[in-house]
C-alpha cells in the first residue's frame, strides 16, 4: 500500500494559548514496499507526521492518503510501533499479540496460531507464555512488533522503535525487520535519531529541518543495489558510499540546526 502526505502543515495550540508551528507545507510520497527513514532534530515534527499517517491526528493543513484514499482515522492497515513496548503486563506475550485480532472478532484458534507464527517470526518461539516482566527490553520490543504483524498491516509506522535498546540487540532487530519487511513487502515509515540506522534500513532517507519541519533532503539509498546484493550493517558501513551518504545527511542536519540557532 502506498501513502502520501500532501502539503501537510500542523499547528498546535498549547495549553498556555501559544501556537506551535510544528510542520510546514510538507509533501512526501511513498510507494508500496518502500522503506522510508526520517531523521531530523528533536521537535522538527517527525512524530507529528507519523500521528497523521496513523490517523491519530487530523492535520491543520493538507491531506494524508493511503492508496489514494484520505486518512480519516486509525486502521488495522496501518500498524504503529512506538519506542516503548506498551505491552499489557498481566497478559502473556501470546495474549498481547492476539489482542488486536480479538478486538476484530477473529476466532480463538486462528488468533492463537497467528500469534504463534508472528512470535516465531520475530525470534520469540518458546517465549509465548512469558509475561512482559519476564522478557528483556529487546524481547518486549520484538513482542510489540509481533503484535503489529499479527494484524498484517500494509503500512508499518515506527517511532524510534530501537532507540532504547543496546547496540547488539538493535542491530539484530534491524536485520530481522529488514528481512520481514522485504519478504512481506510492507511499506515502512521509520523515525530514528541515528543517521547510520536510517541508511542501513532505508531505501530512502528523508531529512527534516528544525521546526517548522520541512523535508530538506530526500536521498535514495542504493548502496546494496550497486554491490549487487543485500549488504548487512557491517558490510554496508565499510563502503565509501555509506560514509559519503552519512556525512551528507549529518551535514544537512547540522546546517539546518545552525541556521535555526
Ligand atoms: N499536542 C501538542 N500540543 C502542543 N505542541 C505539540 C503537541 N505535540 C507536539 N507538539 C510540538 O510540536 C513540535 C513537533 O513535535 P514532534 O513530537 O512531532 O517532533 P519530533 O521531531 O518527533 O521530536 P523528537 O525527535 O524529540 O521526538 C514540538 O515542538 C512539540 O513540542
Amino acid at each position: 500500500m502506498s501513502f502520501s502526505l500532501e502539503r501537510i502543515s500542523q499547528r498546535y495550540l498549547t495549553d498556555s494559548g501559544e501556537i506551535v508551528h510544528a510542520v510546514e507545507d510538507t509533501t512526501i510520497e511513498v510507494d508500496t514496499g518502500q522503506f522510508v527513514c526520517v531523521v531530523g532534530p528533536s521537535g522538527c515534527g517527525k512524530t507529528t507526521l507519523l500521528k497523521i499517517l496513523a490517523g491519530f491526528l487530523e492535520p491543520t493543513g493538507g491531506v494524508a492518503r493511503a492508496n489514494g484514499v484520505p486518512i480519516k482515522g486509525p486502521s488495522w492497515e496501518r500498524g504503529v510501533v512506538f519506542q516503548a513496548a506498551n505491552l499489557y503486563p498481566w497478559l502473556t506475550a501470546r495474549k498481547n499479540v492476539e489482542l488486536g485480532l480479538k478486538f476484530r472478532g477473529v476466532a480463538a484458534d486462528i488468533r492463537a496460531s497467528t500469534a504463534e507464527a508472528c512470535l516465531d517470526l520475530v525470534g520469540l518461539g518458546g517465549f509465548e507464555d512469558k509475561k512482559p516482566y519476564e522478557l528483556s527490553g529487546g524481547m518486549q520490543q520484538r513482542t510489540q512488533i509481533a503484535r503489529v504483524l499479527a494484524n498484517d498491516p500494509e503500512i508499518i509506522l515506527m517511532d524510534e522503535p530501537f532507540g532504547a535498546l543496546d547496540a547488539l540487540t538493535r542491530e539484530r532487530l534491524q536485520m530481522d525487520l529488514l528481512k520481514i519487511s522485504r519478504e512481506r513487502r510492507k511499506t515502512v515509515f521509520f523515525i530514528t535519531h541515528s543517521v547510520e540506522e536510517a541508511i542501513i534500513l532505508g531505501d530512502r532517507v528523508l531529512v527534516m529541518s528544525p521546526r517548522p519541519g520541512r523535508v530538506v533532503l530526500d536521498e535514495k539509498v542504493e548502496i546494496s543495489k550497486k554491490y549487487g546484493r543485500l549488504l548487512d550493517g557491517k558490510e554496508l558501513r565499510s563502503t565509501p558510499e555509506f560514509t559519503q551518504l552519512r556525512d551528507q545527511i549529518s551535514d544537512t542536519i547540522y546546517a539546518g540546526q545552525a541556521s535555526a540557532d
